[in-house]
């Protein structure tokens, strides 16, 4: 990790020389001329004709962009002579590393079949519950794994279930749950108390299990299932409690609140014990809870529960888990064909303390099904180039093309993905048409009403490019340390859109189905693959069509043949596909603050990303808040880029970034001083999980930065793995 921060550092100290020869040695006769030829060649032609001249800083004085060794340099028109404050504003196009061209290779993927062709009636299940599904919520067919799974969970046998995502594991555990239940002899009432405990990992997934649950016991009035999450009022969960709930789908660490704190609850007659996404709650520190919660069930329960273990990936932890929560378990795996069963656990009762007896010995473990009608690409930007390729691509598929798309962009840090949402929204949420924004220029905002946004004058000053005005681009945000309102309305109203944007950290990466989801693309690399999977898996569900695009720069190009080797296939897209897009609509993008403004339309795609990269860099300059988000933005991209797993960081090193370039990818026109207090925080830390900077007004301390999103509401579960800058680990103990 040092190493990172002494190359972090020499990297900014050769950044800092290398942008004061070729900026500030003017002194020279040859630099004067080369400044010249590249002050004509690139910043004329990519800049100032486009938006810059003549324009006003916020300090209120008229500037100009003057080209300076290829760069751009701001500087005060009255004198102008370069002020010591004046910022270089780097060419989106020049001193950009190579980009790779890289052949797909053969992968021989791994693959699994969704349907069946069998149907819900033909299972040993009640007529109603059949129907339900079938005519009430259109399930015709079995998916495989539910094909395989309900028959062995409807013999009271404890399993471990693997299948691809979207192919259906709720239905797979909640089927049998609810056949279980209504067939009691002795009918459920709602004050026995819960009879099945379903445990995930995030909030979202509660409340979309909960859903499930809902619909299902539609038919079965009398059985009631609740929710329990972080973020909800305890006092309202315990009433609830109170009051009698019989499937109970909790986050692990409220219910092991509750299990502490509620009296009224008891677990004497649970009979079902489901962990979903159970390699995800391992990786998220949940061990301890899931122990306590089965030392909880052992002690007030006669008799096991019946356990089901489920994920489309399963790691060495889940075998460990298995081990001490399943007996004689079934296991399923759909991708392998058959159902494996082979060596069993050596317990009989679930008991923590029990030493493994049990390995998993499965084929493919490293290799993970992938839906077969996902497509998956790849590109490969330079930094600078980021954020106007995402914006690009996001222009593209929800504002040019037809439908339009809904998707989902996964960002690793939170403070990264508010200011890309606000940034976007900002800029690209209020895009007005060239017309449009002349006109009222003319005529005035009340004007607005009568303008002809066809008027043909215009057409001509502008490339003659008529564009239908076009629906404006909705833009969300998710993260973990949103508050629990503004979270759930996020997550509903991306659920009801048919299309738009939202930007999440992986806190949505894991089991949410959101439906008619188009494409998803990983803004960041996620690292392990493992997470790429769930990533994706977020479309292309139930047989649906899909598409993913992971956003890689030059220096991270080793990653594709990572995703090779555990058998997952991509294609190349070319930078300039994603790019052209922008100039074809080039009178559709957002304009600049200043109309009065030259402007010249952009002739080549490079031209239009210029012309769009400076929009959002004059949002930064022009908007305090925005800027400081900026800020925030960048710092959180370095630590979290710093914070990759031992085995990725051969691939994404924190040394191999160019901090101006990625300032640029934030529409900085250069980088936040602090950065080395950032890295050095981040790097004190060798920290296994992937947590956030939630967007704040002040700066984080290094306890709150790496607070765990995925935290039930309480303190966060990660402490152990954190450690304080410089300083030794200290063992603490969880607050709830
Ligand atoms: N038999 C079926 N026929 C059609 N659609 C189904 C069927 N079973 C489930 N679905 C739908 O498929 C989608 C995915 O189901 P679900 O969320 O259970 O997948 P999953 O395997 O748990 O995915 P992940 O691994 O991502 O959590 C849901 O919208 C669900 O309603």
């Amino acid at each position: 990790m040092d190493e990172d921060f002494a190359n972090i550092s020499l990297n900014l100290v050769a950044e800092d020389i290398r942008e004061s020869k070729t900026n500030k040695i003017h002194g020279n006769r040859t630099s004067r001329v080369q400044q010249r030829k590249d002050a004509k060649n690139e910043s004329e032609k990519e800049r100032s004709n486009l938006s810059f001249t003549p324009k006003e800083d916020s300090a209120g004085r008229k500037r100009k962009l003057e080209s300076d060794g290829g760069e751009s340099v701001a500087t005060d028109r009255s004198t102008s002579k370069k002020r010591k404050s004046d910022v270089v504003i780097s060419s989106l196009f020049r001193k950009n590393p190579e980009i790779p061209v890289i052949s797909s290779s053969e992968v021989d993927t791994v693959t699994e079949n969704v349907f069946t062709g069998d149907a819900f009636k033909d299972l040993p299940i009640h007529p109603f519950l059949a129907s339900n599904l079938e005519e009430k919520q259109g399930f015709t067919q079995l998916t495989e794994v539910q094909k395989r799974s309900i028959p062995i969970l409807l013999q009271r046998k404890d399993a471990l279930i693997k299948s691809q995502t979207g192919s259906g594991k709720t239905l797979a555990y909640a089927v049998p749950i609810v056949q279980s239940l209504q067939a009691r002899k002795l009918k459920v009432r709602r004050d026995d108390g819960p009879y099945a405990l379903v445990i995930v990992p995030t909030r979202e997934l509660a409340l979309q299990s909960y859903d499930t649950f809902q619909k299902l016991l539609k038919p079965f009035i009398w059985i009631v299932p609740g929710c329990l999450m972080g973020g909800e009022k305890r006092k309202a969960e315990k009433s609830r409690l109170r009051k009698g709930v019989n499937i109970l789908v909790a986050t692990p660490g409220r219910l092991m609140d509750h299990i502490k704190m509620t009296s009224v609850l008891h677990l004497a007659r649970i009979q079902w014990l489901v962990i979903d996404e159970a390699d995800r709650l391992l990786e998220l520190g949940y061990e301890r809870d899931i122990s306590q919660i089965m030392n909880a069930l052992k002690s007030q329960c006669p008799d096991p529960p019946q356990t089901v273990l489920l994920s489309a990936t399963l790691s060495e932890g889940v075998e460990r888990l298995s081990s001490i929560t399943l007996n004689d378990p079934e296991h399923i795996s759909v991708s392998d064909g058959n159902d494996i069963r082979e060596q069993k656990s050596a317990h009989s009762v679930p008991h923590v303390t029990s030493p493994p007896g049990h390995v998993l010995e499965e084929k493919n473990d490293n290799n993970f099904a992938v839906p077969s009608q996902l497509k998956q690409f790849f590109i490969i930007t330079p930094c600078k180039l980021r954020l106007v390729s995402l914006a690009a691509m996001v222009l593209w598929k929800c504002k040019y093309s037809k439908p339009a798309s809904k998707v989902i962009v996964f960002i690793s840090t939170q403070d990264s993905v508010h200011f890309h949402c606000k940034l976007f929204s900002e800029v690209l949420g209020k895009s007005r048409n060239i017309k449009e924004a002349l006109k009222k220029l003319a005529f005035g905002e009340e004007e607005e009403e009568d303008v002809d946004v066809g008027d043909s004058d215009d057409d001509e000053r502008y490339g003659n490019i008529r564009q239908p005005k076009k629906e404006e681009v909705k833009f969300y945000q998710l993260y973990g340390d949103m508050p629990q309102k503004e979270r759930q309305k996020t997550f509903s109203d991306f659920t009801a859109t048919t299309s738009g944007v939202l930007f999440c950290t992986d806190v949505a990466a894991r089991g949410l189905d959101l439906p008619n989801v188009d494409w998803i693309i990983q803004f960041t690399s996620p690292g392990a693959t493992v997470d790429y999977i769930h990533r994706v898996g977020r479309t292309a569900r139930a047989g649906t069509k899909g598409h993913s695009l992971l956003f890689l720069m030059p220096s991270e190009a080793g990653y594709i043949q990572e995703l090779n080797k555990h058998k997952i296939s991509l294609t190349q897209m070319e930078l300039s596909t994603v790019l052209q897009p922008l100039l074809a609509n080039i009178s559709d993008l957002p304009q600049p603050d200043d109309l009065n403004s030259k402007h010249q339309t952009p002739r080549t795609h490079e031209e239009a990303a210029t012309f769009l990269q400076d929009r959002f860099e004059e949002c930064i300059l022009n908007d305090k808040e925005m800027h400081s988000l900026a800020g925030k933005g960048f710092q959180s991209f370095i630590r979290g880029y710093a914070t990759y797993s031992k085995e990725a960081k051969e691939i994404f090193k924190v040394s191999d970034l160019h901090l101006g370039h990625v300032a640029k990818s934030f529409a900085l026109r250069e980088a936040p001083t602090n950065v080395h207090n950032v890295t050095a925080k981040s790097g004190s830390g060798q920290r296994k999980n992937k947590k956030d900077v939630r967007p704040s007004k002040r700066p984080l301390s290094f306890k709150q930065a790496t607070l765990s999103e995925y935290s039930a509401g309480f303190q966060s579960n990660n402490k152990k793995i954190m450690a304080k800058p410089g300083g030794k680990r200290k063992p603490k103990t969880r607050k709830r």
